[in-house]
């Protein structure tokens, strides 16, 4: 990705900062419908016990498999999903309980940027009519005033007037994803959740549209959660990634002692792979076999029965995520071998070590 420059990390003055966003002991269960009547109900462990703060000003890339409760966690700092225990604070205030009118109000704060740009738009409305409407539903601005400030939306992400007039289907994937930040930004947030917004563009296309939100945030000061499958996108843009797996976070750490000093065996097996469109080797998986079910997970290390490195005490014991230096924290009992064991003597086979922050 020829027009991505890598940014400078922020880390010194990023960590002298406040916290934008708290998770503390986060669990979101999705009860399931019984097998039979009066069976037991299952639930879906899609976020289960989640601690994580997101500093104010700071990128937090938000990484894993799929289905590893990424998109949930998204939707539980929006306050789109309401959380089953467990607190989340956005901007000092807890946001835990709030009722759907005091909702509005926490959308001035934290808005989403959606995947898919197309599906994320009401064909029938122009762009104007959309984005005029954001304004009118929070009752911004007259008439005259909000279309002004449509217009400085659309310009800030590089659109001209004549996109008030246009319909979504008028529109290209990377026009519509800045559209879809410039709604965003209208409501002058503090906080971005990009839900992966580049993986349905071009690759072509993604580099600007990263870049776009890169220099925006500097611009406007704004907190981001980035997550993406993608680790080269988390790579270029974030100051702070955490891995998630099964529900829970395994392995947070900066930017650089992550993607140069991963200790988990999850996170280095997903280096290995480098990812892109999913964890794959040649037999199909980051680590041997598939994830468990988030129904029923493991009682003790989730990742145990993929692991190379598990022991007894693994699959009889869960890890507490230990913070093993400063700001970097691994929920794994064999932490401190990992890297001897799976980088060095016995390196995991799959697929290219990810050397650099490029995007094809
Ligand atoms: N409304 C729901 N009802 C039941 N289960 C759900 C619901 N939403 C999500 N899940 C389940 O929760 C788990 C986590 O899903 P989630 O979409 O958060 O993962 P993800 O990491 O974002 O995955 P992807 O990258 O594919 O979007 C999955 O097992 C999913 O099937």
């Amino acid at each position: 990705m020829s027009a991505m420059t890598k940014p400078e990390r922020t880390e010194s003055t990023v960590s002298a900062q406040r916290d934008m966003v708290v998770l503390t002991d986060a669990v979101k269960y999705f009860p399931l419908p019984r097998q039979r009547l009066f069976g037991p109900r299952e639930q879906v462990h899609s976020v289960d016990g989640v601690t994580l703060n997101v500093r104010a000003g700071g990128v937090l890339g938000l990484v894993g498999e799929s289905g590893s409760g990424k998109s949930t966690l998204a939707r539980v700092i929006l306050r789109l999903l309401r959380l089953s225990s467990g607190t989340v604070e956005v901007d000092g205030k807890d946001v835990t309980s709030l009722s759907n009118g005091e909702r509005a109000a926490l959308s001035r704060v934290v808005q989403l940027v959606f995947q898919d740009p197309h599906a994320a738009m009401d064909p029938r409305m122009t762009i104007g009519e959309s984005l005029i409407g954001v304004l009118t539903q929070h009752g911004i601005g007259d008439r005259e005033s909000r279309r002004g400030r449509v217009l400085a939306g659309l310009d800030e992400v590089g659109l001209d007037e004549t996109y008030l007039d246009r319909y979504p289907g008028e529109c290209s994937g990377g026009q519509l994803q800045r559209v879809g930040i410039a709604r965003a930004l209208l409501l002058d947030p503090k906080v971005l959740v990009c839900d992966e917004p580049t993986s349905a563009l071009d690759a072509s296309v993604q580099a600007r549209v990263l870049n776009l939100i890169g220099t925006l945030r500097r611009e406007r000061d704004l907190t981001i959660v980035m997550i993406s499958h993608d680790l080269r996108v988390v790579q270029f843009i974030s100051d702070r990634v955490a891995v998630m797996y099964l529900g829970q976070i395994v392995e947070v750490a900066d930017r650089d002692d992550l993607f140069d000093g991963a200790m988990h065996p999850y996170t280095i097996a997903l280096l290995e792979a480098g990812m892109g469109d999913g964890v794959r080797d040649e037999s199909g998986a980051v680590a041997v076999g598939d994830p468990p079910s988030p129904v029923n997970p493991p009682t003790g290390c989730r990742f145990a029965g993929r692991c190379p490195l598990a022991t007894q005490q693994c699959e009889d014991e869960q890890p507490d995520l230990v913070e093993i230096a400063p700001g970097h924290q691994v929920r794994c009992h064999r932490w401190s071998e990992a890297r001897t064991l799976l980088c060095d003597e016995e390196p995991l086979e799959v697929g290219a070590t990810l050397t650099a922050p490029e995007l094809s």
